[in-house]
């Protein structure tokens, strides 16, 4: 089975296309946490354990993780999020040259899915698409405001880059494993891409703290039922400043996305 198999399956078993993003922030992990061994770990452990139920996949932002307890935290997060039966795509954003990103392809021992960057074109991320169980979401019209600066430029055709981006990842689905990143805050983009390319899977961050369009998400961002909408701050920060019961609230986050989002589908 693939990764798009595999989240085809959760999204059925728990009826739920979120994504709960583990955005790990050791600013706002809550104070008792933070004289663990592994307070990002013991955090996200809380939450897993509040959000599975509601989970298609959880997606660790790697941001979060890059010193040496954070791979650690990382490392348990994923095999814990496994133990419950949820599929984990790391959020790298990585490409390099085909020689590096070959090392940064292990990234995918663990987790099931990444994010990559197309800038550098496909022999960049190419030692990702070759491995076919694994999926691969790559950036296409991103949710910051800077996204127009290069992804809007129109190119000699008359089409958008961030469409060229489309086209080429429709190329490169040869293992069926490629889905595009379209952010919430360009519901028309959103609504073009999927007439474009009707059998990509979209992750759809930037509803919640960042004012995206939940509808648009569901209705443009799922081919064939198969997508996942992500929200990070939204729900592990829900129970901000409630001490030790922080994570009853990311669960009830969780779940009011869940049903919200099914209204949609
Ligand atoms: O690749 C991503 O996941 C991503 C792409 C994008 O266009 N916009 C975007 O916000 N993201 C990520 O999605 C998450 C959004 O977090 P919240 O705004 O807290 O829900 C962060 O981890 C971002 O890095």
């Amino acid at each position: 089975m693939g990764f798009f198999d595999d989240v085809a399956a959760r999204i059925e078993q728990v009826d739920s296309v979120v994504c709960v993003g583990l955005d790990a922030d050791m600013d706002r992990i809550p104070e008792h946490l933070l004289e663990k061994d592994l307070p990002r770990w013991a955090f996200n452990r809380r939450i897993i354990d509040a959000t599975h139920g509601h989970a298609a996949a959880y997606k660790p932002n790697a941001a979060f993780y890059e010193d040496a307890d954070g791979w650690r935290s990382l490392r348990e997060t994923i095999a814990y999020a496994h133990g419950k039966g949820v599929p984990v795509l790391l959020d790298a954003k990585r490409a390099d040259i085909g020689n590096t990103t070959r090392k940064y392809s292990q990234l995918l021992d663990e987790a099931d899915a990444i994010t990559v960057n197309p800038y550098m074109g496909r022999d960049s991320i190419q030692p990702f698409l070759a491995r076919e169980d694994k999926g691969v979401f790559v950036l296409c019209r991103t949710s910051n405001p800077g996204s127009a600066d290069l992804q809007s430029l129109t190119l000699e055709t008359g089409e958008p880059l961030y469409e060229r981006v489309a086209a080429l990842c429709d190329l490169w689905n040869e293992h069926g494993n490629v889905g595009l990143v379209v952010g919430a805050t360009g519901p028309e983009e959103l609504e073009s891409l999927r007439e474009q390319v009707p059998d990509l899977p979209f992750l759809v961050p930037g509803i919640g703290a960042q004012g995206g369009d939940a509808e648009a998400a569901v209705e443009f961002g799922l081919a064939d039922g198969v997508g996942l909408v992500n929200s990070s701050r939204g729900i592990i920060f829900a129970g901000e400043g409630r001490g030790e019961q922080f994570h009853k609230a990311a669960g009830q986050a969780a779940k009011k996305l869940k049903n919200r989002l099914n209204q949609y589908r």
